[in-house]
């Protein structure tokens, strides 16, 4: 692996508590060289992690960094052309998918009533219990909402129904790519408040941003990627103050990356 700087108590210095969560732990959400190649393209190249299995933890980096592909490859949605992602010491299959979900920036949205889209989710997982449907409705602050077509939900609405949905499978893990990339202020703010209190509850996020004024707020710790590398995982406000790697710097100040 290349220029991967892990930002950690002896690379620092000083003791660090935010150091400790990159301390592997059984838990642990992991990728061992894992790599994509789409026709001979390496798109992601050996990325080896170790993430704790609570915090949120922000993927960053310029675009086609690779980010969304390697949410992707951690969600076990497309195959690795090699390496492996292992959960908890396990290798990724079916049955440790069913405790994650997935947010897209284009919230995925079933052509029914609000209310329906969450019946549908709670129903993939056998449920069928309308109060529980609407206390995700009220937590995501829809269940006014409840009888509405969802197609008829602005683009805030529609992301927080899909939260909803995210959320009736009681996940373990969350992975969320840019899903407040085209939200007004106001309802990435909703957004994010429902993103802390799943955290708050022992969720692992896992949380595609280029906003560097959302890592400040919610990052336990960041990934860096740039062309398909791992270039830096570490405490974010070790990141965001800090960075090692020229990229990152570039990135971090708004200049361009190469
Ligand atoms: N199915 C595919 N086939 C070929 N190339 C792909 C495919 N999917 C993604 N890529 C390429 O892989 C690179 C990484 O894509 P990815 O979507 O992961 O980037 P990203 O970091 O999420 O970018 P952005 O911030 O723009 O969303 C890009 O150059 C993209 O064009």
């Amino acid at each position: 692996m290349r220029d991967v700087a892990l930002h950690t108590e002896m690379s620092r210095g000083a003791p660090d508590a935010a150091a400790s969560q990159m301390v592997p732990d059984s838990r642990a959400l992991t990728t061992s060289d894992l790599s994509l190649t789409i026709d001979q393209k390496p798109l992601i190249r050996d990325v080896t992690l170790s993430l704790s299995p609570d915090g949120i933890t922000m993927v960053m980096g310029p675009n086609g960094a690779g980010k969304s592909l390697l949410l992707r490859l951690i969600h076990g949605l497309i195959p690795p052309s090699s390496g492996h992602v292992h959960w908890g010491g396990r290798t990724l299959s079916d049955d440790l998918r069913r405790d994650q979900s997935m947010v897209f920036q284009k919230p995925v949205v079933l052509r029914r009533s609000v209310a329906a889209n969450v019946d549908f989710a709670l129903k993939a997982r056998g449920v069928r219990d309308p109060a529980r449907r609407d206390a995700l409705l009220d937590h995501v602050g829809l269940l006014d909402h409840a009888r509405q077509p969802a197609r008829l939900l602005s683009g805030g609405e529609q992301q927080r129904l899909a939260l909803a949905r995210a959320l009736a499978t009681e996940p373990k893990v969350m992975l969320m790519d840019e899903p407040t990339a085209s939200l007004d202020p106001a309802s990435v703010l909703k957004i994010e408040q429902i993103v802390q209190e799943a955290r708050a509850k022992g969720t692992k996020i896992i949380f595609v941003t280029h906003d560097l004024g959302q890592a400040g707020r919610l990052a336990d710790d960041v990934i860096f990627m740039n062309r398909g590398r791992l270039h830096e995982y570490g405490p974010a406000d070790l990141f965001l103050s800090r960075p090692e790697t020229q990229e990152a710097r570039d990135f971090l100040q708004g200049r361009i990356v190469v």
